[in-house]
């Protein structure tokens, strides 16, 4: 059986970004990233710091899990990483999920496309902007959108920008206008990954939300667009697994 590298599996939980925010469900977490963004809050996915929490698992293997942690109180499932998109055979576990009636989240960068992508109920692609360090590729962004609008499936896609500077609001705002049909969300950059200070960290966090807020309400050129802080940050902090 093929399998997969799995760094953690948690839930059930809320989903706290983007398109479905607010969603129960349970993760599965990859490990493995052909980026290294300054500012990943899952670093440990991919910087060797979390190498001992990876596993090889079968699809079963995770599904057993799920079930193990999650019980019969869930219904869906958000597949995230790293890089997810690395690993074709995810296809087994998606197969899987979806026969037992799961609906399926996944959180991936637009780096890399895979034929299961076809088959996500609803698809976050969250290019890097500049603060990121990363230097994305326009052509296979614009490939995989391309190949999701040909496929005419019954799901859901959204491009998802985390902003940080006026920079990445300026690359935010050129995706968005490339891709104007495609539902657009803005998040906020949380960068302070390492403290414990929940107060602070929610204090900092809602004055960045409340500045990205005003920029966007008094930007013409920005309409079609929802704002969203990592709402997850703003209940647990920069505690993992939640
Ligand atoms: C950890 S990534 C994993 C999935 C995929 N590699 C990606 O980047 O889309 C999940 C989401 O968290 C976002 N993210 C990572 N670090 C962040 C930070 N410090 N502040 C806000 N969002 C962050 C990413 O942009 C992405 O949308
Ligand atoms: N609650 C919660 N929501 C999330 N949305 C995206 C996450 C991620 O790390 O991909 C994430 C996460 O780690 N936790
Ligand atoms: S693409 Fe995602 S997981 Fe990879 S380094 Fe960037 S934020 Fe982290
Ligand atoms: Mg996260």
């Amino acid at each position: 059986m093929s399998k997969v590298p799995v760094i953690e599996i948690f839930g059930p939980t809320i989903q706290g970004e983007g398109m479905v925010v607010g969603q129960k469900t349970m993760f599965v977490r990859t490990a493995g990233c052909d980026y290294s963004c300054s500012w990943c809050d899952s670093a440990f996915t991919w910087d060797g710091s979390g190498k001992h929490l990876i596993v090889q698992m079968t699809a079963g293997e995770i599904w057993s899990e799920l079930k193990r942690l999650g019980g019969h109180g869930f219904s869906f499932v958000t597949i995230s990483g790293g890089n997810p998109a690395l690993y074709p055979n995810l296809e087994a576990l998606i197969a899987i999920l979806k026969e037992n009636g799961i609906k399926i989240g996944v959180e991936t960068q637009g780096s890399r496309w895979q034929n299961w992508m076809y088959d996500i109920d609803e698809l976050t692609i969250s290019p890097k902007p500049p603060s990121s360090g990363m230097t994305i590729d326009h052509s296979v962004l614009a490939d995989i959108l391309d190949k999701l609008k040909r496929g005419n499936r019954n799901h859901n896609i959204s491009l998802k920008i985390v902003v940080f500077n006026q920079e990445d609001y300026d690359f935010a705002k050129q995706i968005h206008h490339r891709f104007p049909r495609i539902p657009f969300y803005l998040q906020v950059g949380n960068d302070d990954l390492t403290t414990i200070d929940n107060s602070r960290l929610i204090n900092d966090l809602l004055e960045k939300y409340h500045a990205l807020i005003g920029r966007v309400m008094k930007d013409d050129e920005l309409k079609d667009v929802k704002v969203l802080p990592q709402l997850h940050a703003l209940v647990w902090g920069n505690k993992r697994g939640v």
